[in-house]
């Protein structure tokens, strides 16, 4: 039995992906796997029990990744799960920053008498907006999210300008032609009435959005951050909404001195909360996991190259190692001692970590004690792992 232990809130088409009679959910202090939204795993310790770590979403800066290479620990997300929702968000607040919806329905429900229709037509003066059709729209990050807006707010009729120096080929073929690119950032910052952040949080990115980049917006645009706290510096956006440097801060992020300013919208990180994202996610998270734990191929994993080899034989072992020359070499010299015949074999690395998957035919529970304790031996293997067919 494998335990999977969750953290936040899983939907339960997620965790009926694990068949009761190979897993069990959160029933011991030794899982094998963890499934995961935001907890913060830098202050969440987690054991060497744990194979692999799967992100039901995409930021995975709650995870630290260097310990996870270190403990052998596979990091997933889920690539484009709840892109749709964070889309559909984006597109609601670019209209709440444009038109005033709150301020006029408070307005109205005050609102008594027969003559109700009538006072609501002399008042609507006050609530007049203003439309996007027309406006331009830089978007910073071009991955599932910002493509998807890009073709929405092209449909609401407004001018798109995109930057991503870093775009993948499936992301850029997603992205129409019409959408242009702007050569870099201060480009799109200059051009654009409203701009709208979509990339990752990471030490690069941090403060991104800084004093710099917020002086050379248009005067009354507008940001929103639908992506992480600290890719958009607190305090120069206080400063640059102080000054009316930009109009409004829309985002998911908040901090009390965020969410009290008279011109921000703060709502409470429901990008990816739709019932159909958490169902994505939690499903897509699932099925990651129980892949990596039945046959050890790697997809969606964010510390881990991708591997992927049809198991054929019965047994397959797997070995987590430092990206260091020879590997293959001394792991299959340790093999032949034992007279094991090698099916199939895979070895693929990323950065600093290598990941090899050897297919033989089935080894005793005794020898492969005995070969295990041997190849985690060599200094620069981190976990060696047995996977039995259907087992
Ligand atoms: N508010 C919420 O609930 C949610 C927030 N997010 C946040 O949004 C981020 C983006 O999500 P996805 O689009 O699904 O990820 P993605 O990985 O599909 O796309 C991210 C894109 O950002 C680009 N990028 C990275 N650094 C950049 C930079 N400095 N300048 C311009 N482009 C840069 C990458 O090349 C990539 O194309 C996530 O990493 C997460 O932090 C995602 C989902 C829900
Ligand atoms: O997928 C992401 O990056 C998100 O920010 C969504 O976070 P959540 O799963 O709603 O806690």
């Amino acid at each position: 039995m494998l335990d999977i232990k969750t953290y936040n809130m899983i939907a339960p088409e997620g965790t009926a992906e694990f068949p009761a009679d190979k897993y069990t959910i959160n029933e011991t202090d030794k899982p094998a796997a963890l499934l995961i939204r935001s907890q913060d795993m830098h202050k969440t310790r987690f054991g060497t029990s744990v194979l692999a770590i799967a992100r039901a979403g995409v930021g995975v800066n709650n995870i630290p990744l260097v310990e996870a290479n270190s403990n052998g620990t596979v990091v997933f997300n889920t690539p484009g799960s709840n892109a749709n929702a964070v889309k559909e968000l984006i597109v609601a607040m670019l209209i709440l920053a444009t038109r005033p919806v709150f301020s006029s329905v408070q307005w109205a429900k005050k609102l008594n008498g027969a003559d109700v229709s009538l006072q609501t037509e002399k008042g609507k003066n006050h609530f007049a907006g203003t439309e996007l059709q027309g406006k331009t729209i830089g978007i910073i990050g071009l991955g599932s999210v910002g493509s998807r807006v890009a073709r929405a707010t092209a449909d609401l009729g407004m001018h798109v300008i995109g930057y991503d120096p870093y775009i993948s080929v499936e992301h850029a073929w997603r992205l129409s032609n019409d959408i242009p690119r702007a050569k870099d950032l201060s480009e799109l910052l200059q051009k654009s009435d409203y701009v709208t952040i979509h990339i990752p949080y990471t030490e690069g990115n941090k403060d991104l959005i800084s004093s710099k980049e917020l002086a050379e917006l248009k005067d009354g645009a507008i940001l929103l951050n639908y992506s992480r706290w600290g890719i958009v510096n607190e305090n120069a956006v206080i400063d640059a909404l102080d000054s009316h440097k930009i109009a409004q801060y829309l985002t998911d992020f908040s901090s009390e001195k965020v969410i009290k300013h008279e011109s921000t919208i703060v709502t409470p990180h429901i990008g990816g909360t739709t019932l159909e994202a958490e169902i994505n996610g939690a499903i897509m998270a699932a099925q990651t996991l129980k892949k990596y734990l039945e046959t050890g191929n790697i997809v969606n994993s964010v510390n881990f190259p991708a591997v992927e080899m049809p198991f054929d034989s019965n047994f397959r072992i797997t070995l987590i190692h430092q990206n260091v020359p020879n590997m293959v070499g001394r792991i299959t010299t340790i093999l032949a001692k034992y007279d094991i015949n090698i099916d199939n074999m895979i070895n693929r690395s990323r950065e600093q970590i290598a990941y090899t998957m050897i297919d033989t035919d089935n080894i005793s529970e005794k020898t492969f004690n005995k070969l295990k304790n041997e190849l985690i031996e060599i200094s620069e293997v981190i976990r060696v792992r047995e996977i039995r067919k259907n087992k």
